[in-house]
């Protein structure tokens, strides 16, 4: 049984380069996979466990000892345990006295605990150098080599020599240490991996809500609604008509929304006349999450794509069809080519075509490997230029689909107009806001806001003249 573990992680050739004793306190899952880890890497590790005999799943090669005299064979000592359990580390303060300890703790929710756990481990064992690192690297990828999601480890402590050490560490593991300054970052630390989700909790939340309001609502009006009228059973468009709509609706108005935020961030700062002052937290946070919103619109609009490319192989397109066609050839009569409805019917199709294409660019330069292939003005540019003339482009869409239909009373089911339209509020009330803002002088005033200028400054004439020069 040991010796298959032991053989399952053949040394790589880093092994050739020896580098030095480092102690693991805790045979646990991060203890275990960064022991196996480091020992491919050439170190020697010492594992310190309170039952040494049992501990039969660690690779032979390494020592298994009691938690103290593990910690006598080294000066640097990663402690894989968990939070709750560093009270036992009291009993070893002596023997843990100018040794380096490496907290690589994380808990289960933000700010558990009032301190971090590296702060806490430093009040605990006043004498050792704390330093916080590894907490974003899972086990499962250090055991499987799968680090391309998270080679970062963000570091820091009050000790640099101590730092420096464990950043070194970090680099002969194939990792990509970032020093992140004193121990009083370690909260922040500890708190990145839990916070990756509330990002995308707000697009998730708000696309559910919209979907589900305009399932419903176009179920209404195209469900219930013949079924009262004329008892006709048009459940069928639950599967797909429905969603047709429901699906591109909810991704242009998320589009909307990924852009609103700027507008009103801007409307704001002409307002104050000032851009020194802090958003509101809702808008900093819908500013955050603009990136996970936009993703998820464009999740909506694939959705949308795809089930507008199976409209043609549908029973209820093709009996419609061939009915029609049956129609005409009895009554022998056919019906007119209308140019205009061709045109109509050409142009949607191609806005929407050529929208998704800007909608799949942004997507493709939000990813890391492109994004950092690009400078700051690239990324803007296509970000926000780009951005809104997808926007553009999907409005226009969604518009011309509506094409001559659009203001017929005839299209009122119970008083609720078509959901399309409905859809396009927020949408046209961005790009009028825009339009608005890039007026020559509104964008004057804004672009001298955002470069410094205070329209109620304290400081004198000659103090904002220096400013500006800047
Ligand atoms: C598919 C898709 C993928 C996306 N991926 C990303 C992504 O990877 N990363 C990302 O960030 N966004 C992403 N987005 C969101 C969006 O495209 C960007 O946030 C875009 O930059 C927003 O453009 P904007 O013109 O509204 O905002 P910005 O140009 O960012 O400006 C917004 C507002 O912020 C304020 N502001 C800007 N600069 C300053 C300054 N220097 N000082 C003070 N205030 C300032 C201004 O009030 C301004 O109006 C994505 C969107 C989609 C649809
Ligand atoms: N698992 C992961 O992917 C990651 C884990 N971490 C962090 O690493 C630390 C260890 O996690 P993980 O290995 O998953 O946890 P485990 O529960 O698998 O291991 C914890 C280890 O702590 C040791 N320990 C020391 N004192 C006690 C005690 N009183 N009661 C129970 N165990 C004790 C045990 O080792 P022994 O029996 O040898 O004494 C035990 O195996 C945690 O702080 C975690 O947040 C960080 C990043 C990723
Ligand atoms: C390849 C790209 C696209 C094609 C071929 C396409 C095609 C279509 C078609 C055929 C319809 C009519 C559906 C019906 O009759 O039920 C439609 C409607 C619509 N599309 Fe697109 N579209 C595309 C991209 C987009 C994009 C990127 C968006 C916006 C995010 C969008 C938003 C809409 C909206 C809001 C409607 C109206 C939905 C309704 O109420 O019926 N489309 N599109
Ligand atoms: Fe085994």
């Amino acid at each position: 049984m040991e010796k298959a573990h032991a053989d399952g992680f053949p040394l790589t050739t880093d092994s050739s380069e020896k580098q030095g004793v480092v102690c693991i306190f805790g045979t646990g899952d991060f203890g275990k996979s960064l022991g196996l880890k480091m020992l491919q890497c050439g170190y020697s590790i010492v594992f310190g466990s309170r039952n040494p005999q049992v501990s039969s799943l660690l690779p032979r090669v390494a020592e298994v000892l009691s938690y103290s005299e593990a910690a006598s064979k080294s000066d640097i000592i990663i402690l894989a345990m968990h939070r709750e359990h560093y009270d036992s580390l009291t009993e070893l303060v002596d023997c843990l006295k100018g040794k380096v300890l490496v907290d690589v703790s994380n808990n289960r929710k933000i700010n558990q605990y009032p301190e971090s756990n590296a702060e806490y481990l430093a009040q605990l064992v006043p004498g050792a150098h704390v330093v916080k690192a590894f907490n974003t690297i899972s086990a499962w990828a250090l055991q499987s080599g799968t680090l391309d999601a998270s080679r970062q480890v963000f570091v820091c402590g009050n000790d640099s020599k101590a730092k420096h050490r464990v950043m070194d560490i970090a680099r002969t593991l194939g990792l990509t240490p970032l020093d992140q300054g004193s121990l009083m970052a370690a909260s922040e630390i500890e708190n990145y991996p839990l916070q990756l989700f509330p990002m995308w909790r707000f697009p998730f939340y708000l696309s559910s809500v919209l979907c589900v309001f305009f399932f419903v609502y176009c179920a209404i009006r195209e469900v219930i609604y013949p079924y009262v009228n004329g008892k006709t059973d048009a459940t069928y468009r639950l599967a797909i008509s429905i969603p047709n709509r429901v699906f591109p609706i909810t991704a242009l108005i998320l589009l909307a929304l990924v852009y609103l935020p700027g507008i009103l961030a801007a409307i704001l700062q002409l307002y104050r006349g000032t851009k020194y002052r802090r958003f509101p937290n809702w808008l900093d946070h819908w500013m955050l999450c603009r990136k996970q919103l936009g993703l998820v619109a464009l999740g909506f609009a694939f959705l949308h794509v795809i089930y507008t490319l199976v409209i043609p192989i549908r029973y209820y397109v093709r009996w419609r069809l061939r009915n029609a066609t049956i129609t005409q050839a009895l009554t022998n009569k056919d019906s007119p080519f209308i140019t205009s409805y061709a045109w109509i019917n050409d142009s949607y199709l191609a806005l929407g075509i050529l929208g998704f294409f800007l909608f799949l660019l942004l997507g493709i330069t939000s990813l890391p490997s492109v994004s950092n292939m690009v400078n700051w003005r690239e990324f803007r540019f296509v970000q926000s230029k780009l951005g809104y003339l997808t926007l553009v482009l999907c409005t226009a869409h969604t518009l011309v689909y509506g094409g001559k239909r659009f203001l017929s009373p005839l299209i009122l089911r119970w008083s609720l107009p078509s959901a399309y339209i409905l859809a396009l509020i927020i949408p046209c009330a961005v790009l009028v806001l825009k339009l608005i803002l890039i007026m020559p002088c509104i964008d004057k005033t804004l672009t001298r806001i955002r470069q410094g200028w205070e329209r109620n400054s304290k400081y004198t004439q000659s103090a904002l003249k220096g400013k500006s020069d800047i």
